[in-house]
Order: C-alpha cells, then sequence, then structure tokens
C-alpha cells in the first residue's frame, strides 16, 4: 500500500463572505463542497470561527483527560459499542477512545462530571464550545449541499433531528517508528465526520482510485469526511472513503471525531 502526501488538498473557504445564502459567493461554495464530496468524500475547512487558539486549548485539554487513571475513564459506559471508554484492546493496543454522546446538549456536562466529579470548568467550556462550532460548521455543509443538489424550499423540512456524537482518542507512540496502524481501515457511518488534529500526522485516506494519500491539514484547520449515510441518502454521489491512521514520529497523537446524524425527510427531494 503506496503512501504519499498530495499535493493539493481540496480546500474550501467558509468565510462570512461565502455563507450568505443567495449570493454568488454562496452558490459557488455549495458546488464546490458537492464536489469535494462526490469526488473525493472530503475536505479541508477555513472556517474562522474555529481559531489556533481554541484548537490549542482543547488538545491540551485532551491530554489532561487521557491521563486521568483508567478506572475514571472506565466509567464513561454507553449502550453503543465503542462509544464508551476504548482501550488496551489486542488488535489495537495503541488506541484509547471516549466518547461524549450529545455533545451539543447536555452531553459535554454529564461527561465532565463523570471524569472530574469535582468538576473541570476548563475542560467543560472548550470541549463545549468547540462541539457547538463543529455542529455549526456541518450544518453549513448539509445546508449546501441541499442547495447544490436543488432542494431549495425549506430546507429546514429535510432536515430532521439531528445528533453530534463526539470521540475524543489517543495513539500511543509504537515501540518501533514503522508504519503502524493504530486505528484500523474503516469508512464513518455518519453524514459527517469533522476530524480536527494536532500537527501530529497519521492519517491516511483511499482514493476513488484506489491511492492512499496523508491527509493532514496545517492546525487549526479540521478535514470534513463524508460517511455511509450520506451516500446512501444521496443514492451514491457522495463518496464515503475508506480511511486509517499510521502511527508516525515520535509523538502522541490526539484527535477528535465529531460526528453527525441526522434524519432526513425525503419525501420531497426526487
Ligand atoms: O483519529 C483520527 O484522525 C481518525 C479517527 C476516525 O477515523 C474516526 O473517528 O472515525
Ligand atoms: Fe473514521
Amino acid at each position: 500500500m503506496g503512501s504519499e502526501t498530495l499535493p493539493k488538498l481540496p480546500t474550501i473557504n467558509f468565510s462570512e463572505q461565502n455563507l450568505s445564502p443567495g449570493t454568488n459567493s454562496w452558490f459557488s461554495t455549495c458546488i464546490e463542497v458537492q464536489h469535494a464530496l462526490e469526488e473525493y468524500g472530503r475536505f479541508v475547512a477555513v472556517f474562522d470561527e474555529v481559531t489556533l487558539e481554541i484548537h490549542n486549548a482543547i488538545f491540551r485539554t485532551l491530554k489532561e483527560l487521557f491521563d486521568l487513571p483508567t478506572e475514571t475513564k472506565i466509567q464513561n459506559t454507553s449502550h453503543k459499542p465503542y462509544h464508551g471508554y476504548v482501550g488496551q484492546l489486542p488488535f489495537i493496543p495503541l488506541h484509547e477512545s471516549l466518547g461524549i454522546n450529545n455533545s451539543t446538549t447536555q452531553g459535554v456536562q454529564s461527561f465532565t462530571k463523570i471524569m472530574w466529579p469535582a468538576g473541570n470548568q476548563h475542560f467543560y467550556e472548550s470541549v463545549d464550545s468547540y462541539s457547538m462550532l463543529l455542529a455549526e460548521l456541518q450544518e453549513i455543509v448539509m445546508r449546501m449541499v441541499l442547495e447544490s443538489y436543488g432542494i431549495k424550499d425549506g430546507c429546514d423540512s429535510h432536515i430532521g433531528s439531528t445528533t453530534h456524537p463526539l470521540l475524543v482518542m489517543k495513539n500511543q507512540v509504537p515501540e518501533m517508528p514503522v508504519n503502524n496502524v493504530t486505528f484500523p481501515c474503516h469508512t464513518d457511518k455518519s453524514f459527517t465526520t469533522i476530524l480536527p488534529q494536532k500537527q501530529v500526522g497519521g492519517l491516511e485516506i483511499e482514493t476513488k482510485d484506489g491511492n492512499w494519500i496523508a491527509f493532514e491539514p496545517p492546525s487549526p484547520l479540521p478535514c470534513v469526511i463524508a460517511g455511509d449515510a450520506f451516500m446512501a441518502w444521496s443514492n451514491g454521489r457522495i463518496h464515503s472513503p475508506n480511511h486509517q491512521v499510521v502511527a508516525r514520529g515520535n509523538e502522541e497523537r490526539y484527535s477528535l471525531g465529531a460526528a453527525f446524524f441526522q434524519q432526513m425527510d425525503n419525501k420531497n427531494t426526487r
């Protein structure tokens, strides 16, 4: 499996100017989003609200979280597989993750209470405000896709209830500095997943023609990946790419996966 760095990542600018519905720049951004999701199933988002300061605060606080004792981390349970605490699994021994359900409602608050019964205002505030921003970006992407497919009348009636589970992850440094897969190849089940990552690298995505490319946008730019729900909803137009994480270098890698699920009312969309 060859791996190379793609010289140009599809990058889309979600600046204020591009976000005014009805303007030419809104419409051309909708087309860019549609094209990137159909051709590549991914893009890098330039979203000014996600500043370097917010980004750095998140990654500092993730270290603090994973440094908690395992006895504390296993208190985070979920009825969904892989959404509670994951760690020390024989087939992914370097990987640890914690799921935060309903991250845009009360989820971050409940999660913070489980991890720090005496409170951790800094963790709560950084993760809560960050997940709100990522949810906002995901809803913009959804609206843009609806618009570019010509589903204009009342986007709101096509967007049902949305859920925003957040996964926070840590991959340890392998003992042997070879290409170790720390998070195996998969597609996401969501509509979209936003993956902000610290500048350590390691995320690889398979292109439609079967090549693996490193996908490493500069901080704080997050990457947006389409998942299986978006592919199914679009009758296969949108591509849900295989991706994986490979350990590189000698630094621990922290990442987030902010998933976006929604119920779509499809009755008027054909
Ligand atoms: O750690 C990453 O960057 C990727 C994680 C991932 O693919 C996922 O959460 O679905
Ligand atoms: Fe994924």
